[in-house]
């Protein structure tokens, strides 16, 4: 038989074994609806809970089944991707092992028919080549030599062609997948991830990774799919609801969602580091954006105070400065008195104040203050009855004296009834403390609300307690803060420090303690934020993706990875990639010529081979709106699809939405917050951070890009973001800095 039939026939048998699965999956599910039915009908209000566990574990197996279901569903149209031949050394014979999304077991034999991208074998697939080569799988190391991989190329679960292969790179499969449009979503990888790329998904997953990568060097794709990897791998451990994935914005996370169902991590949660924030540490005030900042850092409209407090806020200084505070008002819940009943010691302040300084040092502040309340009540309980017996006993020795050592029958019956009167209304005066004994006691207890705590830091008396030396630089950190606090605000710069005061004070929640997070374009987050974070959630498992080309908060994110390594996760791996799968070579060689005249030196991104047209330039002239339509058909009818107009602000984006609106072409313009993408858009740079297009058309006419940090970091980003085309549309070609790059690397048109 030749091989291609072999190929046939095994897809036609998985294809079948599939079916023949799902088909007894949805019986099964059919039969146990229909127990459910009846199980639910036989339920009384007052039935036995063996009854009800039935029913719910019969919810439970349905989920389980339904989930199963799903991804034989999902895999039907494309089984498996790749196969390799390996034969392990204690074995006589080679064994074939086909790749997919999920794996899927013979019943009976309990051999994969098809294996997991993300088990221990598979490996061996992505990472070495053909020859000797060894996996890890449960703590036991397994050697072998692998003689063929080969890639399938299955359509709608027809198998078109295959091909054998030595190194995974430069493969068909990817230039394949390479060529196809963006449609404005993130997509998965398992079956062209490379082998760098490899690398970071598996890498030790007990420890936290930092990555550099180049723009379009597959971070994002690549942090998404660790998280699949992680929850295989340690499924009995975590949860995926114990997952956080912090992105840039809204629109970041819509662009995401469509991915984490295909990697099966749907339930992972995403959100910004400001929402996470606000919501975690209940920030009441509304939040001056980062975004907000950083218009104003591009229209030069901000006040120099603006850029220092944001710089300084984020700072392993500031950190510092919190730290004093927090201890300063740690000192505050130092108690001088003994905990009294009446006249009774139930307990000393000093015993008070080693419970909350010494054994209850690991909780935040207001749950050791929590835990020494249920201390004292439960001791005030115990010994409340031993005072009122103590008391009674007291009035009862001092009642028999009187009755039988006074002679004088008026004077002994006036003393019995004040004894008996006197000893009732103690006890009741007793009973009455105690009620409220704790309550009262507890009062001497400080409470510090966060925000206003906050607050409190930046009047000069208080700030100078925890930090004498003043500067003008903290001087104008809290001119700024004191300002914005006045009109009932904060800025996004500020919550660091309320989500780590919120840590110490009343503790994170622990819904909101991640056990696992992955910070996505990690440059623009400040060294502080990362340090609240990693308090907030107390792990170390930590993936931290990004790109210090791409760091356009430059003012207050982080220039280095080097200080989160030595400061905050020692025992981090550091890893990069280099090479860049986005967009073409024609693009990526103009962006790479902005990156020399950047003050931070990275490695030029090396873009696999992908060849497209050079980025033109379009002069903003007369009938230039027409251009650009003309331009944009001939997309469509090359069978591209999604467009994104990028200004350098905001009021430049309104404006040539506008413009082109009139004209008759219809380009969404997209706002902070906003939340849906669209096929064609108008944005700012600054927040098409992470997404891609198939095509970007660089629009500039009032404010040209100049040779500075901020304007090239922004327009690196710009131009890094198409798949397949770049134009730039302005009045010159210095407005996007053209001039410092080579002539020959674009065309004028
Ligand atoms: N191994 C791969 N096979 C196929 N496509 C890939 C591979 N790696 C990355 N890509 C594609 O490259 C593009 C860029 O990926 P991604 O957005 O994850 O990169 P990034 O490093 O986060 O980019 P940026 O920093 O510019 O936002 C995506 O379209 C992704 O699907």
């Amino acid at each position: 038989m030749n091989e291609f039939q072999y190929e046939k026939d095994r897809l036609d048998f998985t294809k079948a074994y599939m079916e023949r699965m799902i088909a007894a999956q949805e019986s099964g599910r059919a039969f146990l609806k229909e127990r459910q039915g009846d199980t639910l009908e036989n339920l009384d209000f007052q039935d036995s809970s063996l009854r009800y566990q039935e029913m719910l574990s019969h919810a439970n197996f349905m989920k389980m089944s339904s989930d199963q279901l799903d991804n034989l569903k999902s895999l039907r149209r494309k089984p498996y991707f790749a196969r390799i031949d390996f034969h392990r050394k204690e074995n006589p014979e080679k064994e074939q092992f086909y790749i997919g999304k999920v794996s899927l077991f013979d019943r009976e034999t309990q051999l994969p028919i098809i294996l997991d991208w993300r088990s221990p074998l598979a490996n061996v697939y992505y990472e070495g080549r053909l020859g000797e080569v060894s996996y890890e799988a449960l703590g036991e190391r397994y050697e072998g030599e692998v003689s063929l991989k080969r890639q399938y190329q299955i359509e709608e679960g027809e198998l078109i062609d295959y091909r054998d292969i030595d190194v995974t790179a430069n493969d068909d499969l990817l230039q394949d997948s390479l060529s196809q449009n963006a449609g404005g979503r993130l997509s998965e990888i398992v079956s062209t991830i490379q082998e760098e790329q490899n690398r970071v998904i598996r890498a030790d997953l007990r420890k936290p990774i930092i990555v550099q990568g180049a723009a379009g060097s597959g971070k994002t794709t690549i942090a998404l799919h660790r998280i699949s990897y992680f929850l295989y791998t340690m499924k009995e451990i975590f949860k995926p609801d114990e997952m956080l994935i912090l992105a840039p914005n809204r629109l970041f996370i819509q662009y995401i969602s469509e991915v984490l169902p295909e990697l099966g991590v749907q339930r992972a949660r995403q959100s910004t580091f400001q929402d996470y924030a606000v919501h975690t540490a209940g920030i009441k005030r509304p939040v001056i954006t980062q975004h907000d900042v950083l218009t104003q850092a591009v229209e030069g409209t901000i006040g120099r105070d603006g850029v220092t407090a944001a710089r300084l806020k984020g700072s392993k200084e500031f950190q510092t400065i919190m730290d004093t505070y927090i201890q300063s008002l740690k000192k505050q819940y130092t108690i001088n008195q003994d905990f009294m009943l009446s006249e009774f010691r139930i307990k000393n302040a000093r015993a008070i104040n080693r419970l909350f300084f010494e054994e209850y040092s690991y909780f935040p502040y207001e749950v050791r203050v929590k835990k020494i309340k249920a201390v004292l009540q439960s001791e005030l309980r115990r010994k409340k009855k031993q005072i009122l017996e103590k008391v009674a006993a007291k009035y009862d020795e001092a009642l028999d004296k009187a009755l039988y050592g006074m002679k004088d029958p008026d004077k002994r019956k006036i003393r019995v009834s004040y004894l008996i009167t006197r000893k009732e209304e103690r006890l009741a005066e007793i009973k009455k403390a105690a009620r409220t004994a704790v309550a009262s006691f507890m009062k001497q207890y400080p409470s510090f609300p966060i925000e206003r705590t906050y607050e409190r830091l930046f009047e000069e008396d208080v700030f100078l307690g925890v930090h004498p030396e003043d500067t003008e630089e903290w001087r104008a950190v809290r001119r700024c803060s004191r300002a914005a606090f006045a009109e009932g605000y904060v800025y996004s710069e500020d919550l660091a420090a309320l989500l780590y005061l919120y840590t110490f004070l009343k503790g994170i929640h622990p819904d909101d303690r991640a056990k696992k997070v992955v910070i996505d374009e990690a440059q623009d987050y400040s060294y502080f934020e990362i340090y609240a974070l990693r308090r907030a959630c107390q792990t170390d498992l930590f993936t931290i993706v990004g790109d210090l080309a791409q760091g356009i908060y430059q003012y207050r994110g982080l220039d280095n990875w080097e200080s989160l390594v030595e400061d905050i996760f020692p025992s981090a791996s550091y890893l990069t990639l280099q090479k860049t799968y986005r967009t073409t070579i024609e693009i990526m060689d103009l962006a790479n010529g902005l990156l020399t005249y950047l003050p931070v030196s990275l490695p030029r991104a090396e873009p696999v081979v992908r060849h497209g047209s050079l980025p033109q330039f379009l002069p903003l002239r007369n009938g230039w709106e027409e251009r650009v339509n003309a331009y944009c058909l001939g997309l469509v009818e090359e069978g591209l699809s999604s467009f994104a107009i990028i200004t350098k602000t905001m009021a430049e984006a309104e404006d040539v939405q506008k413009k082109l609106e009139v004209y008759g072409m219809a380009f969404k313009l997209l706002r902070e917050g906003e939340e849906s993408l669209s096929e064609r858009m108008v944005l700012p740079a600054y927040m098409a951070k992470g997404l891609e297009f198939d095509a970007v058309l660089l629009y500039n006419d009032r404010d040209p890009f100049k040779e500075l940090e901020l304007d090239l970091k922004m327009l690196y980003v710009a131009m890094t973001r198409p798949l397949h085309r770049l134009l730039m549309i302005g009045e010159e070609k210095e407005d996007f800095l053209l001039h410092l790059i080579q002539s020959d690397l674009f065309v004028e048109v």
